[in-house]
């Protein structure tokens, strides 16, 4: 059996995917070798069977010893110790959900319902680096890859409705927080149902504007009844890092280089943050290449794989399974609001919601272990 090493196994993402191996059975076919980076010595979980120390996430010689390393833990994690592993002559397979080596020349992003073949073509050439995509683009593609499949797609743009869980387990208790202090502050002229609604609004948009210190100190500002359209890094060029990584990481997953070269697919669009828990939606916007009938890519849609569910253009249809409460927690990438648009027959809308932290963020990497399992 294969020697896995698992880092981040019990952080938010790390355990998402520790919950997804166990429901797949994964851990019969690996022996799991647990690391971490602060408590080296102490026991393993559950799933561990001869292994049950955890060692040293920062040992080399100790991750030496796996054939295979899947990691959780975060960039600063991967761009401290990947280097150093290499460096020492590890050959193993690094299967990692942070960005750090996304568009590293030699790394995959793995997708696999959307890019076996990339992934294929990879591993015949001796490919060893696997990398998770950005959530965003990885739930868009799970959900609409089959257009790009297809050669459709001239140029996409999305419009995001991203959660708070892309921040991480800190960012989501600070938005449940703000929304328990704006309850708190309006609580007895909501339970007083003549109270007046311009007072309940005065009193909130005054408390948002009061959050500080402690209360913003993830989001930086109040997310809970607001939004945020800046996700991550300033570019400087007006681009945020996350509106960036659409097109660069939709061109690389497809196979189509870097991103960026002339034969590249343009995607571009203003990414969000919204006060959802952890599912990322995306409203989009493509120029097909010609005139499709609406039958037509709602069929090649829903037959890409086993998990895109097509959502019927209705009202109710729509607000009953196109919403991050009906996605959160299940595999399900419904897509929905399909309609042509009134710029023309090429102009295609479409809303698409993932769970961040299933496909945007876990599976894709539990999956490239079943890939190398059965090499
Ligand atoms: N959050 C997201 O949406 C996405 C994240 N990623 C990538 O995954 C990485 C990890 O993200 P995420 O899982 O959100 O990070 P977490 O902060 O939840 O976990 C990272 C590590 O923090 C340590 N840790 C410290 N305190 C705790 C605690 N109380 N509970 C659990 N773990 C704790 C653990 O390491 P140890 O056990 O060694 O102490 C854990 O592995 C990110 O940095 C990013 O690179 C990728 C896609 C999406
Ligand atoms: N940036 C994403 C989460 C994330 O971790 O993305 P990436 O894996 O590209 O760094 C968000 O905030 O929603």
């Amino acid at each position: 059996m294969k020697l896995v090493g698992l880092v981040g196994w019990r952080g938010m993402v790390g355990s998402v995917l520790m919950d997804r191996m166990v429901a797949e059975s994964d851990f019969d076919l690996i022996e799991p070798l647990f690391f971490s980076t602060s408590n080296a010595g102490g026991k393993a979980p559950a799933m561990a069977k001869n292994e049950t120390v955890l060692q040293d996430a920062h040992d080399i010689e100790a991750l030496k010893r796996c054939d295979i390393v899947i990691t959780a833990q975060g960039g600063d994690y991967t761009s401290e110790v990947y280097p150093k592993l290499r460096a020492a002559g590890w050959n193993g397979h690094w299967i990692d959900a942070a960005s750090t080596l996304r568009m590293d020349k030699k790394a995959v992003i793995v997708l696999d319902p959307v890019n076996l073949p990339v992934i294929q073509n990879a591993l015949a050439h001796g490919g060893k680096d696997w990398i998770g995509g950005n959530c965003t683009v990885s739930c868009m593609l799970m959900g609409v890859g089959a257009l790009y499949k297809a050669g459709l797609v001239e140029w996409m743009s999305t419009q995001t409705y991203q959660a708070a869980s892309g921040g991480g387990a800190q960012h989501m208790r600070e938005l449940l927080t703000q929304y328990g202090t704006l309850n708190a502050e309006v609580k007895s002229l909501l339970d007083d149902p003549k109270s007046a609604i311009l007072e309940i609004d005065r009193k909130v948009i005054a408390r948002q504007r009061s959050l500080t210190g402690a209360e913003t100190a993830n989001f930086g500002v109040p997310l809970g009844g607001s939004l945020i359209p800046w996700i991550d890094k300033d570019l400087g060029n007006g681009m945020s890092k996350e509106e960036w990584k659409g097109m660069a990481e939709t061109n690389k997953i497809l196979g189509m280089g870097e991103g960026f070269n002339s034969a590249a697919i343009p995607v571009d669009g203003f990414c969000v943050r919204v006060g959802a828990m952890r599912c990322h939606s995306q409203a989009l916007t493509f120029k097909l290449k010609k005139d499709v009938p609406l039958a037509d890519i709602e069929g090649m849609i829903a037959a890409d794989n086993a998990w895109v569910k097509v959502v019927p253009n209705t009202r109710e249809a729509t607000i009953q399974d196109l919403t991050p409460v009906a996605v959160t927690g299940t595999m399900t990438i419904p897509v929905g609001r399909i309609r042509k648009l009134a710029m023309g027959p090429e102009y295609l809308g479409a809303f698409t919601i993932g769970d961040q932290l299933l496909w945007g963020a876990a599976e894709p990497l539990r999956r490239m272990l079943r890939i190398l399992l059965e090499a």
